[in-house]
């Protein structure tokens, strides 16, 4: 039977099947932070279960972590009883964690893949939602709830029903100044935010096949907010490239043995989809959302489209926007450039190449967090810091930080953020903040001017 490639990684992690219902899915690699972990943990004390496979776990603290003075006990009660009780946790499960102030420490889904933890071919699972990130690397990577961080745990497996399969195939050239971002952003405003539900989504086409495993992270970071389970890249040169050589990928005969497996998982000519879109690369520009989720989103210099729909009426008026309305002259006073979409090397090195020599317009704060230490240290050797805060930048230290009000880089209520993060909602950045989602050239390019404008002129 001819196989998709997520037939391929599920089937080889089948322990066990009911026919016509759900699977036992062996689960490869447990992610985990403090925020969704400690009930899990609670459960298992209570039931007297320990966890059964402590070396496949890996923990780290990113949501309500603070971006100054991380040698500081936390200020903020809340925030630094989460991190107590996960470093608590850790240390009676025999669990490896990555605190603050670690080498290793940062977004749990940027410090995976770096450290070579994720690998093609595996399931991972994290008590996250964008664990559909790791999907860049060929893998089954999905969120999951706090009772299932509990079945794994307990049972390093869980139970689960096989969920339908789409294809999203992008072909052609991308125009200047389109980066990953807007090939995602672009593909959700288009389908909309419930295409995906039920799915999981491989991500075919020369337009994934020539991106960058960074490029590749962004996109299938957002899978989710299509309302897909996850979303996969089959892997490739570019992949293997990428893993070997790290901390914890396999190394000498071992990687070129899962070399040659890991070649195997692509998806056979002729496999079936239960869905399956085109979309031509030439139609893809930088892209831009005026509402409040992911797929209220326009090219940059587009009008608001006329809806009506009365979802749209109540987004509108919490953005402050109208229908019918073009952004581009919106003064924009704050500006994010992080998360676990787009805060690794590759995104930094985009934004001072754009911004070097430049500085902020004056009614800016531009906040650049790295997703990791490691991409904090990267930024250094490279000689980006020192360009970002020539810009007028203020560089912080890795966490989620402004992507989600969790710490303490809040926007104030009715200022617009351009954020290269990967949500919109209301009150996301803060109460009353308005986010506008981005790419982070798109962001660097505001972030000098002061407001939104159409960049894509000035490329040469
Ligand atoms: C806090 C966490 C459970 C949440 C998620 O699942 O995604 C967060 O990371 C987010 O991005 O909203
Ligand atoms: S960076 Fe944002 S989206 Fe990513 S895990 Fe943290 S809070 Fe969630």
């Amino acid at each position: 039977m001819k196989k998709t490639l997520f037939d391929k990684v599920w089937d080889a992690h089948v322990v066990e099947s009911v026919t016509n219902g759900p699977d036992i899915l062996y689960i490869d690699k447990h992610l985990i932070h403090e925020v969704t972990s400690p009930q899990a943990f609670n459960e298992l004390e209570q039931r007297h279960i320990p966890v059964f496979r402590p070396n496949k776990i890996i923990a780290t603290a990113d949501h309500n972590t603070p971006t100054i003075n991380q040698h500081l006990p936390i200020k903020d009660d809340m925030s630094r009883k989460q991190i107590e009780e996960l470093t608590l946790n850790c240390e009676k499960n025999n669990i490896e964690f990555y605190g603050l102030g670690h080498p290793y420490n940062g977004i749990v889904h940027v410090i995976a893949p770096e450290l070579g933890i994720t690998q093609p071919g595996m399931t991972i699972v994290c008590g996250d939602s964008h664990t559909s990130t790791h999907g860049a690397f060929g893998t089954i990577a999905f969120g999951i709830g706090t009772s299932q961080v509990a079945q794994v745990f307990a049972s390093q497996c869980l139970l689960l029903q096989k969920p339908l399969k789409m294809r999203i195939n992008v072909n052609g050239k991308l125009k200047k100044g389109v980066l990953p971002k807007d090939v995602i952003l672009y593909i959700i405003s288009k389908l909309g935010t419930n295409s995906g539900t039920g799915y999981f989504c491989e991500y075919a086409g020369n337009v994934f096949r020539e991106m960058s495993m960074e490029g590749r992270m962004t996109v299938c970071n957002m899978s989710i907010e299509m309302g897909a389970r996850g979303g996969l890249i089959a892997p490739d040169e570019t992949t293997f490239e990428y893993v070997a050589g790290r901390e914890f990928a396999p190394k000498g005969k071992e990687l070129e043995a899962k070399i040659t497996y890991w070649k195997t998982l692509t998806t056979d000519d002729g496999a079936e989809f239960d869905k399956e879109y085109n979309i031509d690369a030439e139609e893809i520009a930088p892209m831009i959302t005026y509402g409040t989720n992911p797929g209220m989103g326009i090219k940059i210099g587009d009008t608001i489209p006329t809806l009506v729909e009365t979802s749209t009426d109540k987004a509108l008026a919490y953005m402050g926007f109208d229908y019918g309305q073009s952004l581009l002259g919106t003064r924009i006073n704050y500006i994010f450039i992080g998360s676990c979409t787009n805060s690794r090397i590759e995104d930094f090195r985009t934004v001072a190449d754009y911004i070097n020599g430049k500085k902020k317009a004056d009614n800016v704060t531009a906040l650049i967090v790295p997703g990791s230490q490691q991409v904090a240290s990267e930024m250094k050797a490279e000689g980006l810091y020192k360009i970002f805060e020539d810009a007028g930048f203020q560089v912080r230290q890795p966490g989620c930080s402004a992507c989600l009000a969790m710490n303490d880089d809040k926007i104030p209520a009715e200022e617009y953020c351009v954020s290269t993060s990967n949500r919109n909602f209301e009150g996301r950045q803060g109460p009353g903040a308005r986010t506008i989602l981005a790419s982070p050239l798109t962001a660097a390019a505001i972030a000098i001017e002061g407001k939104i404008i159409d960049f894509t002129k000035n490329l040469n």
